[in-house]
């Protein structure tokens, strides 16, 4: 698609500037960036007013639907089912040596069910008709934005363009073997020797799906702590998990060389030749030639401006600027809770301030990845806070143990004085779910023993984090309340 559905999107709606319907080219908002952030802005501006423009450059149906996070998930749930074949034997099921993954076909249904969301948001955009813009828009002011060489103005602008993948020149000038999120999904095959530069959330998901994919998978970090993690107890097993499925090459940068049958990847003293690289060593704000500098206010070494994170304000100016331009919280949520707040913000009167949700970040790796509220390095870093740690690991863990997915950590933190829950750190199965009731537990408050008192049913993995709560809770005063936390283990691990 990004490439097929996209352009035809394109082509529908690239309209001549003058045919935008306005003789005045005088709108109430006008939106930078058809994606995530600038769809959730345009929802709150179309219900106030039809005098608006939305303006996308480039393929249109957001990076979360086109390039990011479906895409990426599409593949990490194929890699994931054919990696369960491993445990079939301890199941009792026999046979599974005789599967085999068709990684072109993998490839295919990736694209195809990601058409599928893609239409979804490019039809938003289709159905404006003049209202929607194809082209590269610039600000000339605070109230106004040229775009195809037209000038329109507004009372109120949101910018919602996004972020691109890096990808140093040294390493772009490898050419097509050297691939970032943008082109991934789009080959017709992979491996099957491939490295993966960045050991973020993105390298991490990607690098362990295409290594269950059957691609002999060489990941590369330049620092020990992987995929957003800062307690050090998580993040080694969360290192351990990925271990299994790859080799991982961390504490130097790497770089790499064209060679003979492939490109050598150096990091340190190591060398390995591979056929294709996936670059995941972070991604930069769309900025450049944005026109910021024309809004008379300063700009950061990255060219970033201040912008309230509540009003999502560009200092006292009438522009907004939401998602992942805004680079404080790059994920799909945030991005449309602030494209939301810049739709507001731009046709209200007074711009208001919103409480934003607690953090909450998930890596689909295999245990799930997630850091909720603050994290174990956050709260180490604030002086004066006292917290305690309550730790669980899943291998003994009843429920895991019989769905043979038995491995993990999953620590939560809370203050020593009242109880409270302040966050959680975890590697964990079904993580991504475990994360979800500690985000309701934090965003609401509750201290350790509040949550202890809720019910937990028997056998499930939410059994788990019970037994991290308790430990916690034997740290706290209010322990002898609080549970059963005070009671000693019945030595029994189905029922401890
Ligand atoms: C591989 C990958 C996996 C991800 N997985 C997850 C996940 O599992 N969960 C999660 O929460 N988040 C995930 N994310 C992050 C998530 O996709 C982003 O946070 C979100 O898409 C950001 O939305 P946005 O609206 O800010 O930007 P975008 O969707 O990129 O929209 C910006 C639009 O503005 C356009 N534009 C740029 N400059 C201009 C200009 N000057 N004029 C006009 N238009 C312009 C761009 O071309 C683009 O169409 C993932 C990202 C990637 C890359
Ligand atoms: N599940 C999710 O929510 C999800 C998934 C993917 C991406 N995302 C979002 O997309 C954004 C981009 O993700 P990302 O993982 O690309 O970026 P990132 O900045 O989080 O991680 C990049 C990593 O690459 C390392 N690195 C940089 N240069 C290197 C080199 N030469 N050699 C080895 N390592 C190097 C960095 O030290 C860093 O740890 C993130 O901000 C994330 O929020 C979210």
């Amino acid at each position: 698609m990004s490439n097929s559905s996209s352009n035809k999107s394109q082509s529908q709606t690239k309209n001549n500037p003058d045919s935008t319907g306005h003789s005045d080219q005088t709108f109430d908002a006008i939106i930078v960036g058809a994606g995530s952030a600038g769809l959730a802005a345009l929802r709150e501006v179309a219900k106030r007013t039809k005098r608006f423009l939305i303006i996308n450059d480039g393929a249109y149906g957001t990076t979360c639907a086109r390039v990011g996070c479906m895409p990426s998930k599409l593949l990490i749930e194929a890699a994931n089912a054919y990696h369960r074949r491993h445990t079939f034997e301890t199941f009792g099921i026999t046979g599974s040596n005789a599967l085999a993954v068709d990684i072109p076909a993998v490839l295919r249904r990736v694209r195809r069910l990601r058409d599928d969301f893609v239409a979804g948001t490019v039809s938003i955009t289709d159905e404006l008709g003049a209202r929607s813009v194809s082209g590269r828009a610039q600000l000339l002011s605070s109230t106004q934005v040229q775009v195809n060489g037209q000038t329109y103005s507004a009372k109120g602008i949101i910018l919602a363009p996004g972020s691109s993948p890096i990808l140093p020149p040294a390493m772009q000038a490898l050419g097509a073997r050297v691939l970032t999120t943008d082109t991934l999904f789009e080959q017709t095959t992979l491996g099957p020797r491939m490295a993966v530069i960045g050991m973020g959330p993105l390298g991490i998901e990607m690098a362990q799906a295409l290594a269950r994919l059957g691609v002999a998978v060489h990941g590369y970090a330049t620092k020990e702590m992987l995929g957003g993690m800062s307690d050090p107890d998580v993040n080694a097993e969360l290192r351990q998990a990925l271990e299994r499925d790859i080799t991982l090459n961390i504490g130097a940068e790497a770089s790499l060389h064209a060679v003979e049958g492939g490109i050598e990847v150096r990091s340190g003293a190591h060398r390995t030749v591979v056929d294709q690289v996936l670059v995941a060593i972070g991604r930069s704000p769309n900025l450049q030639g944005l026109g910021l500098a024309t809004l008379g206010v300063p700009l950061d070494k990255h060219g970033l401006p201040p912008v309230n994170p509540k009003s999502m304000q560009v200092g006292d100016s009438p522009v907004y600027l939401a998602g992942d331009a805004h680079n404080d919280r790059p994920l799909l949520h945030e991005a449309a809770d602030e494209g939301h707040i810049a739709g507001l913000n731009a046709m209200a009167p007074t711009p208001q301030c919103f409480e934003r949700r607690i953090p909450l970040a998930i890596v689909f790796c295999d245990p799930n990845a997630a850091v909720v509220g603050q994290g174990f390095s956050a709260l180490q870093r604030q002086d004066g806070l006292q917290f305690v740690t309550g730790s669980v690991n899943f291998v003994g863990q009843g429920r895991a143990r019989a769905g043979q997915r038995n491995q993990g950590r999953l620590s939560v933190y809370a203050d020593a004085a009242s109880g409270c829950l302040l966050g959680a750190e975890l590697c964990a199965p079904a993580g991504e779910h475990l994360a979800h009731l500690l985000a309701l537990a934090v965003s609401q408050k509750l201290s350790v023993a509040q949550v202890l008192g809720m019910p937990f049913y028997h056998p499930v993995l939410e059994e788990g984090l019970r037994s991290a709560l308790r430990d916690a809770a034997r740290q706290l005063p209010d322990a002898v309340s609080s549970d059963l936390a005070h009671c000693g283990p019945i030595g029994a691990l189905a029922l401890d």
